[in-house]
């Protein structure tokens, strides 16, 4: 079986007046992520983590942020989009494993409802999604609440 890794980085800025979506659903935050898209900052790590891992350029090189079509748009759509595309050249998501670092609010009691929703997405089992949260202990600009990053590893397999 042929496998490889990938690792994927990406940060959003806090602002008033936006909702905050963090692995697919919407989480009750006075702040949200600035973004062309939904900002949804976790997906979006793992988007590059999966294109990265296929050999594929990332995020900004398949759906730019200068197109009216990905305006707003749901990150949901990029991640299966995604994998549709690792999929052209015979790859499918083994294993995600990610941390959001986020001063706040709690990611904790969010987390299984993230995992039911990406693995939804992607169409995998729960099992091979894993999310982890960290502050920065108020250090940097994630301490500072100033936004939110996220960091993804995935592995993909090409069974045949
Ligand atoms: N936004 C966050 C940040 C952290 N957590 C959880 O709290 C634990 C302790 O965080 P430290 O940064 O002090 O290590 C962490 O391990 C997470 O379980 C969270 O849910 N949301
Ligand atoms: C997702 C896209 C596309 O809507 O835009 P943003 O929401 O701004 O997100 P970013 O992580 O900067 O990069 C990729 C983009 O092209």
């Amino acid at each position: 079986m042929n496998i490889r890794v990938g690792f994927g980085f990406d940060v959003h800025r806090l602002v008033e007046g936006r909702d905050l979506w963090m692995g697919g659903i919407k989480i009750d935050h006075a702040l949200g992520l600035l973004g062309h898209s939904d900002a949804d900052v976790l997906i979006h790590a793992i988007c590059d983590a999966l294109l990265g891992a296929a050999n594929m350029r990332d995020i900004g090189y398949h759906f730019p942020d200068t197109s009216a079509d990905t305006l707003d748009i749901d990150s949901k759509i990029l991640l299966r989009k995604t994998v549709a595309l690792i999929a052209t050249k015979g790859y499918i998501v083994g294993n995600i494993d990610a941390t959001i670092c986020a001063e706040h609010p709690k990611m904790n009691p969010h987390i299984p409802t993230m995992k039911t929703c990406l693995a939804e997405t992607i169409g995998t089992d729960e099992d091979n999604i894993s999310i982890k949260a960290t502050t920065t202990e108020r250090l940097g600009f994630t301490g500072r609440e100033e936004g939110i990053s996220a960091y993804a590893t995935v592995l993909i397999a090409k069974t045949s």
